[in-house]
């Protein structure tokens, strides 16, 4: 049968960068999408927006929603302090199998747990079967009308501490209008758009990065 697009992405990585070195691995996708077959990898110049957020949380705890083919998995993965641990939600096995191979081509499998299944299920497994208490830096990027409903799980779950950052992608294009007006208007997060465009195109699109200041934010006095 004919290969998938991941696959065919997976294909021109192998050709194309250096095994061990991500950013050999980050850019042979981004000229793929380019220049070959346009795909949903947030890109380069959301990534770089990304790259900063990860900075400047210098998270111990990460968890990405949607790794698809494993492309922002790698640019939070080679910015993470040596022990600090990603943690990344694929369920769509076929995906799954084409990012570790992506992750391993960049040298980065040690940094990264990749877990096949879907986020509602797995999200209220992190404490017992990852050992997580909380998380730093949520990135979602899944289905995009998952956003809000994983965001009260995680709320409920008390997976979110004084200080966690959500930052989610296509938040204006294919867009996540609930999920944007929650954490606009809920007193319990500070929320910030940036502007960017669209992976690869020149639509407007941007991510929302939403930090949470804690459960007795937005409490009655
Ligand atoms: O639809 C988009 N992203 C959805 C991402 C979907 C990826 O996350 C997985 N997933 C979904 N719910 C999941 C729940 N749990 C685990 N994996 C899950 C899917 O198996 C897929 O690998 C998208 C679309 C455009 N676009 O221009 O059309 C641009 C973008 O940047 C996008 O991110
Ligand atoms: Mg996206």
């Amino acid at each position: 049968t004919r290969s998938s697009r991941p696959q065919r992405m997976l294909a021109h990585v192998k050709r194309h960068a250096a095994r061990g070195d991500p950013q050999s691995v980050i850019d042979a996708i981004d000229y793929f999408c380019r220049h070959k077959e346009w795909a949903m990898n947030v890109g380069d110049e959301k990534g770089t927006i990304l790259d900063s957020v990860v900075c400047e949380v210098s998270p111990g705890a990460v968890l990405e929603l949607g790794t698809y083919c494993g492309y922002s998995t790698m640019r939070i993965a080679r910015l993470l302090a040596p022990g600090a641990r990603l943690i990344t939600l694929e369920f769509n096995p076929a995906n799954a199998a084409v990012a570790r191979q992506v992750i391993a081509w960049a040298g980065l499998e040690h940094k990264v747990q990749l877990v096949e299944g879907s986020s509602g299920d797995l999200i209220p497994q992190m404490r017992e079967k990852f050992g997580i208490d909380s998380f730093d830096l949520v990135f979602l990027d899944h289905w995009k009308d998952w956003y809000l409903p994983d965001t009260r799980l995680m709320e409920e779950l008390g997976l979110l501490h004084k200080g966690s950052v959500l930052l989610a992608d296509n938040v204006i294009c294919p867009g996540a209008p609930e999920y944007l007006a929650y954490v606009r208007s809920s007193p319990r997060y500070d929320s910030r758009y940036f502007k960017s465009h669209l992976e690869y195109t020149y639509v407007e699109d941007g991510l929302e990065k939403s930090v949470f200041p804690g459960a007795s934010a937005g409490s009655r006095p």
